[in-house]
Protein backbone atom coordinates (compact mmCIF):
# COMPACT_ATOMS: atom_id res chain seq x y z
CA UNK A 1 0.00 0.00 0.00
CA UNK A 2 2.70 2.52 0.70
CA UNK A 3 5.38 2.61 -2.30
CA UNK A 4 9.17 2.67 -2.49
CA UNK A 5 11.52 5.00 -3.90
CA UNK A 6 15.10 3.58 -3.31
CA UNK A 7 17.88 5.42 -3.36
CA UNK A 8 20.36 3.17 -2.50
CA UNK A 9 23.94 3.34 -4.43
CA UNK A 10 22.31 6.80 -5.53
CA UNK A 11 24.87 10.46 -5.53
CA UNK A 12 24.03 12.37 -2.63
CA UNK A 13 25.24 16.10 -3.59
CA UNK A 14 26.86 18.19 -0.48
CA UNK A 15 24.08 20.97 -0.92
CA UNK A 16 21.65 18.38 -0.42
CA UNK A 17 19.11 16.10 -2.24
CA UNK A 18 16.54 17.54 -5.21
CA UNK A 19 13.05 17.67 -3.18
CA UNK A 20 11.59 16.47 -6.46
CA UNK A 21 12.73 12.88 -5.87
CA UNK A 22 11.40 12.46 -2.70
CA UNK A 23 7.37 11.94 -1.95
CA UNK A 24 5.08 15.13 -3.06
CA UNK A 25 1.30 15.47 -2.62
CA UNK A 26 -0.20 15.84 -5.96
CA UNK A 27 -2.85 18.69 -4.61
CA UNK A 28 -0.97 21.15 -2.55
CA UNK A 29 -1.61 24.25 -1.03
CA UNK A 30 -0.38 26.40 -5.04
CA UNK A 31 -2.97 24.09 -6.65
CA UNK A 32 -5.85 25.07 -3.76
CA UNK A 33 -5.49 28.71 -4.32
CA UNK A 34 -7.79 28.88 -7.24
CA UNK A 35 -10.67 27.55 -4.93
CA UNK A 36 -9.92 29.55 -2.47
CA UNK A 37 -9.74 33.53 -4.32
CA UNK A 38 -12.99 34.00 -5.12
CA UNK A 39 -14.30 32.60 -1.46
CA UNK A 40 -11.97 35.33 -0.32
CA UNK A 41 -13.32 37.49 -2.60
CA UNK A 42 -16.20 37.25 -1.85
CA UNK A 43 -16.07 37.43 1.89
CA UNK A 44 -14.46 40.69 1.22
CA UNK A 45 -17.45 42.01 -0.13
CA UNK A 46 -20.32 40.76 1.13
CA UNK A 47 -19.20 39.90 4.71
CA UNK A 48 -21.43 37.75 6.82
CA UNK A 49 -23.60 36.66 4.17
CA UNK A 50 -20.75 34.90 1.91
CA UNK A 51 -19.36 33.29 5.39
CA UNK A 52 -23.07 31.81 6.07
CA UNK A 53 -23.28 30.52 2.25
CA UNK A 54 -20.11 28.56 2.26
CA UNK A 55 -21.03 27.36 5.56
CA UNK A 56 -24.35 26.01 3.67
CA UNK A 57 -22.00 24.52 0.73
CA UNK A 58 -19.24 22.96 2.52
CA UNK A 59 -20.28 22.10 6.09
CA UNK A 60 -24.31 21.56 4.97
CA UNK A 61 -25.33 23.89 7.96
CA UNK A 62 -26.88 27.64 7.29
CA UNK A 63 -26.54 29.55 10.17
CA UNK A 64 -28.63 32.59 11.20
CA UNK A 65 -25.83 34.15 12.85
CA UNK A 66 -21.74 33.10 13.21
CA UNK A 67 -21.02 34.63 16.39
CA UNK A 68 -21.24 31.58 18.91
CA UNK A 69 -23.57 32.84 22.01
CA UNK A 70 -21.06 33.10 25.16
CA UNK A 71 -23.79 30.92 27.33
CA UNK A 72 -23.27 27.75 24.75
CA UNK A 73 -19.80 28.20 24.90
CA UNK A 74 -20.24 27.71 28.86
CA UNK A 75 -22.55 25.60 28.70
CA UNK A 76 -20.01 23.68 26.66
CA UNK A 77 -17.63 23.47 29.71
CA UNK A 78 -20.38 22.52 32.21
CA UNK A 79 -21.01 19.25 29.98
CA UNK A 80 -17.87 18.51 29.34
CA UNK A 81 -16.97 14.68 30.16
CA UNK A 82 -14.94 14.60 33.16
CA UNK A 83 -12.09 12.90 32.08
CA UNK A 84 -11.80 14.82 28.73
CA UNK A 85 -11.85 17.87 31.12
CA UNK A 86 -9.03 16.41 32.84
CA UNK A 87 -6.32 15.37 29.74
CA UNK A 88 -7.41 18.47 28.22
CA UNK A 89 -6.23 20.66 31.55
CA UNK A 90 -3.09 18.63 31.58
CA UNK A 91 -2.64 19.63 28.08
CA UNK A 92 -2.91 23.18 28.89
CA UNK A 93 -0.81 22.48 32.06
CA UNK A 94 2.26 21.02 29.82
CA UNK A 95 1.66 23.53 27.04
CA UNK A 96 2.23 26.72 29.75
CA UNK A 97 4.80 25.18 31.30
CA UNK A 98 6.94 25.09 27.81
CA UNK A 99 5.36 28.11 26.45
CA UNK A 100 5.66 30.63 29.17
CA UNK A 101 9.86 30.14 29.10
CA UNK A 102 9.81 31.17 24.97
CA UNK A 103 8.85 34.78 25.82
CA UNK A 104 11.98 36.58 24.97
CA UNK A 105 12.74 39.70 26.59
CA UNK A 106 13.37 43.32 25.82
CA UNK A 107 17.13 43.61 25.26
CA UNK A 108 18.98 46.92 25.19
CA UNK A 109 21.74 47.47 23.85
CA UNK A 110 24.01 50.57 24.24
CA UNK A 111 26.26 51.52 20.48
CA UNK A 112 28.15 54.15 22.10
CA UNK A 113 28.16 56.31 25.26
CA UNK A 114 24.62 58.23 24.92
CA UNK A 115 23.14 55.92 21.76
CA UNK A 116 21.15 52.62 22.64
CA UNK A 117 19.07 50.70 20.64
CA UNK A 118 16.10 48.62 22.48
CA UNK A 119 14.34 45.46 21.15
CA UNK A 120 11.20 45.94 22.70
CA UNK A 121 8.78 42.67 22.02
CA UNK A 122 5.06 43.85 21.80
CA UNK A 123 2.57 41.52 21.34
CA UNK A 124 -0.33 41.65 18.51
CA UNK A 125 -3.19 43.07 19.28
CA UNK A 126 -6.06 40.94 17.89
CA UNK A 127 -5.69 37.63 16.62
CA UNK A 128 -8.11 35.11 14.96
CA UNK A 129 -6.86 31.47 15.93
CA UNK A 130 -8.21 28.76 13.48
CA UNK A 131 -9.13 25.41 14.80
CA UNK A 132 -9.94 22.69 12.34
CA UNK A 133 -13.30 20.80 12.39
CA UNK A 134 -14.00 18.55 9.40
CA UNK A 135 -12.70 15.11 9.22
CA UNK A 136 -12.30 15.30 12.62
CA UNK A 137 -12.79 17.47 15.85
CA UNK A 138 -9.32 19.45 17.18
CA UNK A 139 -10.02 20.96 20.94
CA UNK A 140 -6.12 20.20 21.60
CA UNK A 141 -5.75 22.92 18.42
CA UNK A 142 -7.55 25.28 21.05
CA UNK A 143 -4.95 24.96 23.47
CA UNK A 144 -1.91 24.87 20.75
CA UNK A 145 -3.20 28.21 19.31
CA UNK A 146 -4.29 29.79 22.44
CA UNK A 147 -2.22 29.42 25.39
CA UNK A 148 1.12 30.53 23.23
CA UNK A 149 -0.78 33.99 22.39
CA UNK A 150 -1.76 34.24 25.93
CA UNK A 151 1.84 33.95 27.37
CA UNK A 152 2.57 36.93 24.60
CA UNK A 153 0.05 38.64 26.44
CA UNK A 154 -1.93 39.21 23.12
CA UNK A 155 -5.52 40.75 24.32
CA UNK A 156 -7.88 40.29 21.75
CA UNK A 157 -8.20 36.54 20.73
CA UNK A 158 -11.08 34.91 18.57
CA UNK A 159 -11.54 31.85 17.56
CA UNK A 160 -13.36 29.95 14.31
CA UNK A 161 -13.96 26.48 13.86
CA UNK A 162 -16.75 24.58 11.41
CA UNK A 163 -20.12 24.56 11.86
CA UNK A 164 -21.79 21.24 12.95
CA UNK A 165 -24.69 20.02 11.46
CA UNK A 166 -25.30 17.40 14.28
CA UNK A 167 -24.95 20.38 17.04
CA UNK A 168 -27.33 23.38 15.24
CA UNK A 169 -24.26 24.62 13.73
CA UNK A 170 -22.09 25.31 16.81
CA UNK A 171 -18.89 24.00 16.63
CA UNK A 172 -18.23 21.14 17.73
CA UNK A 173 -19.00 21.28 22.16
CA UNK A 174 -15.29 19.95 22.81
CA UNK A 175 -13.76 23.10 21.45
CA UNK A 176 -16.32 24.83 23.15
CA UNK A 177 -15.30 23.58 26.50
CA UNK A 178 -11.95 24.27 25.85
CA UNK A 179 -12.26 27.48 24.89
CA UNK A 180 -14.07 28.28 27.96
CA UNK A 181 -11.45 26.32 29.87
CA UNK A 182 -8.61 28.58 28.60
CA UNK A 183 -11.28 32.00 29.08
CA UNK A 184 -11.79 32.88 24.89
CA UNK A 185 -15.60 33.72 25.02
CA UNK A 186 -15.11 35.11 21.23
CA UNK A 187 -15.92 32.13 18.97
CA UNK A 188 -17.41 32.28 15.34
CA UNK A 189 -18.64 29.39 13.93
CA UNK A 190 -17.08 29.55 10.09
CA UNK A 191 -14.40 26.86 8.81
CA UNK A 192 -12.13 26.87 5.49
CA UNK A 193 -11.13 29.73 3.16
CA UNK A 194 -13.99 31.71 4.12
CA UNK A 195 -12.96 32.04 8.19
CA UNK A 196 -9.71 32.91 6.92
CA UNK A 197 -11.18 35.74 5.17
CA UNK A 198 -14.02 36.68 7.82
CA UNK A 199 -10.56 37.15 10.23
CA UNK A 200 -9.14 39.02 7.51
CA UNK A 201 -11.09 41.51 6.28
CA UNK A 202 -13.99 41.55 8.94
CA UNK A 203 -17.45 41.25 8.90
CA UNK A 204 -20.59 42.88 10.17
CA UNK A 205 -19.75 40.13 13.30
CA UNK A 206 -16.55 40.13 13.54
CA UNK A 207 -13.77 42.64 13.76
CA UNK A 208 -10.45 41.89 11.41
CA UNK A 209 -7.60 40.91 13.44
CA UNK A 210 -3.53 41.21 13.04
CA UNK A 211 -2.62 37.41 13.07
CA UNK A 212 -4.52 34.59 12.21
CA UNK A 213 -2.57 31.44 13.09
CA UNK A 214 -3.31 27.70 13.59
CA UNK A 215 -3.49 25.19 11.86
CA UNK A 216 -6.26 23.35 8.61
CA UNK A 217 -6.21 21.38 5.65
CA UNK A 218 -5.01 22.27 2.11
CA UNK A 219 -8.08 24.88 1.51
CA UNK A 220 -6.87 27.07 5.08
CA UNK A 221 -3.62 26.52 4.32
CA UNK A 222 -4.05 28.12 0.75
CA UNK A 223 -6.38 31.32 2.32
CA UNK A 224 -3.46 32.38 4.36
CA UNK A 225 -0.94 31.93 1.63
CA UNK A 226 -3.36 33.95 -0.41
CA UNK A 227 -4.27 36.40 2.72
CA UNK A 228 -0.88 37.13 3.99
CA UNK A 229 0.17 40.59 3.98
CA UNK A 230 -3.15 41.65 4.72
CA UNK A 231 -2.68 39.51 8.17
CA UNK A 232 0.34 38.22 9.34
CA UNK A 233 0.32 34.32 9.38
CA UNK A 234 2.04 31.53 11.36
CA UNK A 235 3.60 29.07 9.21
CA UNK A 236 1.46 27.55 6.88
CA UNK A 237 0.35 24.47 9.04
CA UNK A 238 -1.54 22.12 6.20
CA UNK A 239 -2.34 19.00 5.84
CA UNK A 240 -0.22 16.53 8.29
CA UNK A 241 2.95 14.75 7.74
CA UNK A 242 5.07 12.48 9.43
CA UNK A 243 8.89 11.03 8.68
CA UNK A 244 10.46 8.58 10.40
CA UNK A 245 14.05 8.06 10.03
CA UNK A 246 15.00 4.46 11.33
CA UNK A 247 17.44 1.43 11.01
CA UNK A 248 17.85 -2.08 12.01
CA UNK A 249 17.02 -1.36 15.54
CA UNK A 250 13.24 0.08 15.06
CA UNK A 251 10.75 -1.53 16.08
CA UNK A 252 7.79 -1.88 12.81
CA UNK A 253 5.23 -1.93 15.14
CA UNK A 254 5.77 1.41 17.07
CA UNK A 255 6.84 2.51 13.19
CA UNK A 256 4.14 1.33 11.67
CA UNK A 257 1.52 2.39 14.33
CA UNK A 258 3.06 5.99 14.40
CA UNK A 259 2.58 6.19 10.36
CA UNK A 260 -0.83 5.28 10.89
CA UNK A 261 -1.39 7.94 13.41
CA UNK A 262 -0.90 10.88 11.12
CA UNK A 263 -2.26 9.07 8.26
CA UNK A 264 -5.77 9.28 10.37
CA UNK A 265 -6.12 12.80 9.64
CA UNK A 266 -6.75 13.72 6.15
CA UNK A 267 -6.06 11.68 2.68
CA UNK A 268 -3.58 14.01 2.08
CA UNK A 269 -1.74 13.24 4.97
CA UNK A 270 1.53 12.11 4.33
CA UNK A 271 3.56 9.29 5.89
CA UNK A 272 7.72 8.51 5.09
CA UNK A 273 9.63 6.62 6.59
CA UNK A 274 13.43 6.99 5.23
CA UNK A 275 15.33 3.51 6.17
CA UNK A 276 18.67 1.92 5.94
CA UNK A 277 16.86 -1.44 6.27
CA UNK A 278 15.01 -3.24 3.45
CA UNK A 279 14.03 -5.97 6.13
CA UNK A 280 12.81 -3.01 8.74
CA UNK A 281 11.21 -1.94 5.63
CA UNK A 282 9.39 -5.25 4.98
CA UNK A 283 8.46 -5.66 8.19
CA UNK A 284 6.78 -2.14 8.65
CA UNK A 285 4.97 -3.32 5.43
CA UNK A 286 3.45 -6.07 7.23
CA UNK A 287 2.58 -4.42 10.16
CA UNK A 288 0.62 -1.60 8.13
CA UNK A 289 -1.55 -4.45 6.35
CA UNK A 290 -2.80 -5.74 9.91
CA UNK A 291 -3.13 -1.87 11.46
CA UNK A 292 -4.41 0.05 8.56
CA UNK A 293 -7.30 -3.01 9.10
CA UNK A 294 -8.28 -2.72 12.30
CA UNK A 295 -8.40 1.11 12.42
CA UNK A 296 -11.86 2.87 13.00
CA UNK A 297 -10.64 5.37 10.13
CA UNK A 298 -8.91 2.57 7.71
CA UNK A 299 -10.18 4.05 4.52
CA UNK A 300 -9.13 7.44 4.76
CA UNK A 301 -5.73 6.13 6.61
CA UNK A 302 -5.55 3.22 3.33
CA UNK A 303 -6.08 6.54 0.90
CA UNK A 304 -3.24 8.61 2.45
CA UNK A 305 -0.76 6.29 2.66
CA UNK A 306 -1.01 5.09 -0.81
CA UNK A 307 -0.98 8.50 -1.84
CA UNK A 308 2.46 10.10 -4.37
CA UNK A 309 2.77 11.85 -0.87
CA UNK A 310 3.81 9.16 1.07
CA UNK A 311 6.43 6.40 0.57
CA UNK A 312 8.91 4.09 1.93
CA UNK A 313 12.47 5.45 1.06
CA UNK A 314 15.48 3.45 1.26
CA UNK A 315 19.11 4.72 1.52
CA UNK A 316 22.45 2.98 2.67
CA UNK A 317 23.02 4.53 5.87
CA UNK A 318 22.16 6.90 8.22
CA UNK A 319 24.18 9.41 7.16
CA UNK A 320 21.98 9.46 3.51
CA UNK A 321 18.91 9.33 5.93
CA UNK A 322 20.00 12.65 7.35
CA UNK A 323 19.86 14.37 3.84
CA UNK A 324 17.08 12.82 2.44
CA UNK A 325 14.95 14.06 5.98
CA UNK A 326 16.52 17.23 5.67
CA UNK A 327 15.14 17.54 2.56
CA UNK A 328 12.12 16.88 2.86
CA UNK A 329 11.51 19.09 5.86
CA UNK A 330 8.25 17.04 7.39
CA UNK A 331 6.22 18.30 9.79
CA UNK A 332 6.85 15.57 12.19
CA UNK A 333 10.39 13.83 12.23
CA UNK A 334 10.69 10.44 14.20
CA UNK A 335 14.37 9.42 15.17
CA UNK A 336 14.24 5.23 15.27
CA UNK A 337 17.68 4.39 15.34
CA UNK A 338 20.61 3.82 17.63
CA UNK A 339 21.82 7.11 19.37
CA UNK A 340 18.47 8.67 18.63
CA UNK A 341 19.52 11.95 20.07
CA UNK A 342 23.24 12.18 18.45
CA UNK A 343 21.20 11.50 15.15
CA UNK A 344 18.87 14.20 16.16
CA UNK A 345 20.76 16.74 16.94
CA UNK A 346 21.83 17.00 13.62
CA UNK A 347 18.33 17.05 12.10
CA UNK A 348 18.08 20.67 9.71
CA UNK A 349 14.72 20.51 8.70
CA UNK A 350 11.58 19.73 10.45
CA UNK A 351 8.76 21.44 12.49
CA UNK A 352 9.38 19.00 15.55
CA UNK A 353 11.56 15.63 16.17
CA UNK A 354 10.82 13.26 18.08
CA UNK A 355 13.78 11.45 19.60
CA UNK A 356 13.58 7.61 20.71
CA UNK A 357 11.08 5.23 20.80
CA UNK A 358 8.58 6.16 23.83
CA UNK A 359 8.68 9.97 21.89
CA UNK A 360 5.94 8.92 19.45
CA UNK A 361 4.09 12.37 17.44
CA UNK A 362 0.69 11.70 19.06
CA UNK A 363 2.52 12.71 22.36
CA UNK A 364 3.46 15.79 21.02
CA UNK A 365 -0.12 16.37 19.29
CA UNK A 366 -1.65 16.43 23.27
CA UNK A 367 0.62 16.20 26.12
CA UNK A 368 4.34 16.61 25.49
CA UNK A 369 3.94 20.49 26.30
CA UNK A 370 5.64 21.48 22.74
CA UNK A 371 3.10 22.94 19.80
CA UNK A 372 1.22 20.78 17.36
CA UNK A 373 1.00 23.67 14.85
CA UNK A 374 4.24 22.97 12.89
CA UNK A 375 5.05 23.68 9.09
CA UNK A 376 4.07 21.72 6.32
CA UNK A 377 4.58 21.14 2.90
CA UNK A 378 8.17 22.03 2.98
CA UNK A 379 8.10 24.87 5.03
CA UNK A 380 10.10 23.56 7.82
CA UNK A 381 12.84 24.75 6.06
CA UNK A 382 11.84 28.81 6.81
CA UNK A 383 9.70 28.69 8.96
CA UNK A 384 9.27 28.04 12.88
CA UNK A 385 6.07 26.00 14.62
CA UNK A 386 3.76 27.80 16.87
CA UNK A 387 5.49 29.69 19.63
CA UNK A 388 5.27 32.32 22.20
CA UNK A 389 7.07 34.27 19.73
CA UNK A 390 4.58 33.75 16.96
CA UNK A 391 2.68 36.18 18.74
CA UNK A 392 5.18 38.83 19.10
CA UNK A 393 6.72 41.99 17.04
CA UNK A 394 9.99 43.37 18.03
CA UNK A 395 10.10 47.16 17.97
CA UNK A 396 13.50 48.73 17.51
CA UNK A 397 13.96 51.87 20.14
CA UNK A 398 16.76 54.17 19.43
CA UNK A 399 17.71 56.64 21.78
CA UNK A 400 20.42 58.68 20.51
CA UNK A 401 21.74 61.90 22.72
CA UNK A 402 22.61 65.35 20.68
CA UNK A 403 26.26 64.29 21.36
CA UNK A 404 25.84 61.08 20.36
CA UNK A 405 24.26 61.86 17.04
CA UNK A 406 27.38 64.27 16.20
CA UNK A 407 29.28 62.10 16.61
CA UNK A 408 28.10 60.32 13.70
CA UNK A 409 26.84 62.89 11.74
CA UNK A 410 29.59 62.35 8.37
CA UNK A 411 29.14 59.45 8.22
CA UNK A 412 24.98 59.20 7.38
CA UNK A 413 25.58 62.52 5.65
CA UNK A 414 28.17 60.31 3.14
CA UNK A 415 26.21 57.52 2.76
CA UNK A 416 22.92 60.04 1.94
CA UNK A 417 25.00 61.46 -0.64
CA UNK A 418 26.32 58.12 -1.94
CA UNK A 419 22.38 56.81 -2.14
CA UNK A 420 21.76 60.32 -3.87
CA UNK A 421 19.53 60.72 -0.89
CA UNK A 422 20.87 64.42 0.06
CA UNK A 423 18.04 65.37 2.29
CA UNK A 424 18.49 62.43 4.76
CA UNK A 425 21.96 64.06 5.06
CA UNK A 426 20.63 67.39 5.83
CA UNK A 427 18.04 66.43 8.39
CA UNK A 428 20.75 65.44 10.46
CA UNK A 429 23.30 68.10 9.53
CA UNK A 430 20.58 71.05 10.13
CA UNK A 431 20.30 69.87 13.96
CA UNK A 432 24.35 71.44 14.34
CA UNK A 433 24.45 74.11 11.62
CA UNK A 434 21.18 74.85 10.17
CA UNK A 435 21.27 72.34 7.79
CA UNK A 436 24.44 74.45 5.51
CA UNK A 437 26.27 72.20 2.99
N1 LIG B 1 0.12 21.15 10.37
C1 LIG B 1 -0.49 21.20 11.54
O1 LIG B 1 0.01 21.81 12.47
C2 LIG B 1 -1.82 20.53 11.71
C3 LIG B 1 -2.38 20.35 13.00
C4 LIG B 1 -3.64 19.75 13.11
C5 LIG B 1 -4.32 19.37 11.96
N2 LIG B 1 -3.75 19.57 10.76
C6 LIG B 1 -4.46 19.29 9.52
O2 LIG B 1 -5.65 20.05 9.56
C7 LIG B 1 -6.55 19.48 8.64
C8 LIG B 1 -7.93 19.43 9.21
O3 LIG B 1 -8.77 19.26 8.09
P1 LIG B 1 -10.30 19.10 8.20
O4 LIG B 1 -10.78 18.98 6.79
O5 LIG B 1 -10.60 18.01 9.15
O6 LIG B 1 -10.82 20.45 8.85
P2 LIG B 1 -10.67 21.99 8.42
O7 LIG B 1 -11.42 22.76 9.45
O8 LIG B 1 -9.27 22.37 8.18
O9 LIG B 1 -11.40 22.09 7.04
C9 LIG B 1 -12.79 22.03 6.94
C10 LIG B 1 -13.25 23.17 6.04
O10 LIG B 1 -12.72 22.99 4.73
C11 LIG B 1 -13.56 23.66 3.81
N3 LIG B 1 -13.67 22.88 2.57
C12 LIG B 1 -13.95 21.55 2.49
N4 LIG B 1 -14.01 21.19 1.19
C13 LIG B 1 -13.78 22.31 0.45
C14 LIG B 1 -13.71 22.57 -0.95
N5 LIG B 1 -13.90 21.61 -1.86
N6 LIG B 1 -13.46 23.83 -1.35
C15 LIG B 1 -13.25 24.82 -0.45
N7 LIG B 1 -13.31 24.62 0.90
C16 LIG B 1 -13.57 23.39 1.33
C17 LIG B 1 -14.89 23.81 4.48
O11 LIG B 1 -15.20 25.16 4.56
C18 LIG B 1 -14.74 23.22 5.87
O12 LIG B 1 -15.31 24.05 6.85
C19 LIG B 1 -5.99 18.11 8.25
O13 LIG B 1 -5.41 18.21 6.98
C20 LIG B 1 -4.92 17.87 9.31
O14 LIG B 1 -3.90 17.04 8.82
C21 LIG B 1 -2.54 20.15 10.61
N1 LIG C 1 -0.83 15.79 14.34
C1 LIG C 1 -1.50 17.07 14.21
C2 LIG C 1 -0.50 18.08 13.68
O1 LIG C 1 -0.21 17.84 12.37
C3 LIG C 1 -2.06 17.60 15.50
C4 LIG C 1 -3.15 16.80 16.11
C5 LIG C 1 -4.24 17.25 16.79
N2 LIG C 1 -4.96 16.19 17.17
C6 LIG C 1 -4.35 15.10 16.79
N3 LIG C 1 -3.25 15.47 16.13
ZN1 LIG D 1 -2.05 14.14 14.94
Amino acid sequence: MISRIDLRGAAFPEGGIDRDLLPRAEFDVEAALEAVRPICEDVRHRGTAAVVEYGERFDGVRLERLRVPEQAVADALAALDPQVRAALEESIRRARIVHREQRRTDVTTQVVPGGTVTERWVPVQRVGLYVPGGLAVYPSSVVMNVVPAQEAGVEGIAVASPPQREFGGLPHPTILAACALLGVPEVYAAGGAQAIAMFAYGTEECRPVNLVTGPGNIYVAAAKRLLKGRIGIDAEAGPTEIAVLADATADPAFVAADLISQAEHDTLAAAVLVTTSPELADAVDRELAVQVGAAKHHERIATALAGRQSATVLVDTVEQGLAVVDAYGAEHLEIHTAQPADVAARVRNAGAVFVGPHAPVSLGDYCAGSNHVLPTGGCACHSSGLSVQSFLRGIHVVDYSREALAEVAHHVVALAEAEDLPAHGTAVSRRFDGGRP
